[in-house]
């Protein structure tokens, strides 16, 4: 019987060299390690440049959950401000909800990656803003509306932050799939005014600290795939079914 030749593994289709080892979920290229890295950054720094997100001098703090977004945007913010000389001085912002399991976990994400990138940390807690944690609050309301709570005090406890740290803004690692949620939700509700506002790229300019959204254009599924190829991003706290649905879809070629 004759022997199928094994196909030949496909070379990527930006540089022509190396092997491709993805299929990029944004344009479908299959693309190689190395350029997937520089387009991923470049894409970031073109979104910062094009829409002047910052000024020289700047003190940004970035909103660190510890979760993967806000963790690879603190490793590109930090790479991409030296690499183009932005100037600005970088902190790393965390509010602790006092949700035992959750946020002390993703915390110890974000200590670490102070010490990585040399960023200074500033962590706010909602006992030491509010007199109480989200468990004290959980166990006197109930689960139901507690998420309302959470997100109304997580907004107020960045502002206080941000104002604590001095910072002309905050960045938050909000990405492309977020957004299209929040315009769903918005269409759902019938808000037409949040569903105005809810895709701009810099908000509250009006307020006391403006947020820029840097990963407006990237999707979900390419920070996933960052975050499982960078050893300094590896222990980042995602639901574990979470990452494997999105790798799993994405890294099919
Ligand atoms: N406890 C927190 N402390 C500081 N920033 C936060 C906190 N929670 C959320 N943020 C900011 O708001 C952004 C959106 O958070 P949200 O929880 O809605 O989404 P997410 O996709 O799970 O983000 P992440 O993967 O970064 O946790 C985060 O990327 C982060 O910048």
């Amino acid at each position: 019987m004759e022997k199928t030749a094994k196909p030949k593994s496909r070379l990527c289709t930006l540089c022509n060299e190396k092997r491709a080892a993805l299929k990029r979920p944004k344009t479908l290229e299959q693309i190689c390690r190395e350029c997937f890295y520089t387009v991923f950054e470049d894409e970031i720094h073109r979104v910062i440049v094009d829409n002047q997100l910052f000024k020289p001098g700047e003190r940004i703090a970035i909103g660190a959950s510890g979760g993967k977004d806000s963790t690879v945007l603190a490793y590109v913010m930090s790479e991409l401000n030296r690499r183009h000389n932005y100037g600005l001085d970088l902190f790393l912002l965390s509010v602790d909800e006092g949700i035992t399991g959750y946020r002390d976990d993703s915390l110890e994400t974000v200590k670490r990656n102070e010490i990585q990138y040399g960023l200074p940390l500033k962590v706010v807690s909602y006992s030491e803003l509010y007199g109480w944690t989200m468990d004290e609050i959980v166990k006197l309301i109930g689960l139901k509306n507690n998420c309302t709570f959470c997100g109304v005090f997580r907004r107020q406890a960045l502002d206080r932050g941000a104002a604590l740290l001095k910072v002309d803004k905050l960045v938050t690692g909000h990405n492309a799939d977020d957004i299209a949620e929040t315009v769903l939700l918005n269409i759902l509700r019938g808000d037409i005014a949040r569903l105005g506002r809810c895709t701009s790229i810099i908000t509250g300019e009006d307020g006391p600290i403006p947020r820029c959204k840097p990963f407006k254009y990237t999707y979900e599924k390419e920070i996933v795939i960052l975050k499982s190829w960078t050893t300094s991003l590896q222990n980042v706290f995602i639901p574990p079914m979470r990452t494997a649905d999105l790798l799993v879809s994405s890294l099919k070629i």
